[in-house]
C-alpha cells in the first residue's frame, strides 16, 4: 500500500518512526514533510497530505502533530478525506470499521510509542464494514 505521511514539527520524531515501521512492513511512503524540528505551520502538512490522498496518490495518509488535532482538522478542510485522530488502537479500528477513515492523525505529544504502533496497525489492517455506515459516509460528502 501507498501510504502517505505529514507532521508539523512536533510531530516530526513520531513521522519518523511510523516511516521506518512501514518501510518494515513492506509499504511504499510517500513523505510530504516536514523534514525536521524547526517550527512550521501543521495547516501546511495537513492540506498537502489531504490532496495527495484525495487526489490518489496515497491510499491511506497519517498526520501528526503535538495534539493530532490540528493537522487532523486541517486535513478534513479537503474534500475527499475523512481523518480521524485517534488515541487508542480501538478509536482507530473503529474509525476504519464504521467511518471509511483515510488519514489517521496521531499526537506525538500525548501517546506513547506502542499506542501510536497500535493505532497504524488498526488503521491499515482493518477493513469498512459498508452497509449502514455507507449510508452515513456518503452523506458527509
Ligand atoms: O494540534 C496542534 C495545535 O492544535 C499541534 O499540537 C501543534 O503541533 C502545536 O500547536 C505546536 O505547538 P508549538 O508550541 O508551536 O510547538
Amino acid at each position: 500500500m501507498t501510504i502517505a505521511l505529514a507532521s508539523d514539527h512536533a510531530g516530526f520524531a513520531l513521522k519518523s518512526k511510523v516511516k521506518s515501521w512501514l518501510q518494515a512492513d513492506g509499504h511504499d511512503v510517500l513523505d510530504l514533510g516536514t523534514g525536521g524540528t524547526d517550527s512550521v505551520d501543521y495547516p501546511d502538512f495537513g492540506k498537502a497530505l489531504a490532496e495527495a490522498v484525495a487526489g490518489g496518490k496515497a491510499e491511506r495518509g497519517i498526520a501528526i502533530c503535538g495534539s493530532g488535532i490540528g493537522i487532523t482538522i486541517a486535513a478534513n478542510r479537503v474534500a475527499g478525506a475523512r481523518a480521524a485522530n485517534c488515541a487508542s488502537g480501538l478509536m482507530a479500528r473503529l474509525a476504519r470499521q464504521h467511518n471509511d477513515a483515510n488519514i489517521l492523525g496521531l499526537g506525538e505529544r500525548l501517546l506513547g510509542e506502542e499506542v501510536a504502533r497500535d493505532c497504524v496497525n488498526e488503521f491499515l489492517n482493518t477493513d469498512f464494514e459498508g452497509g449502514r455506515h455507507q449510508r452515513r459516509v456518503d452523506k458527509m460528502g
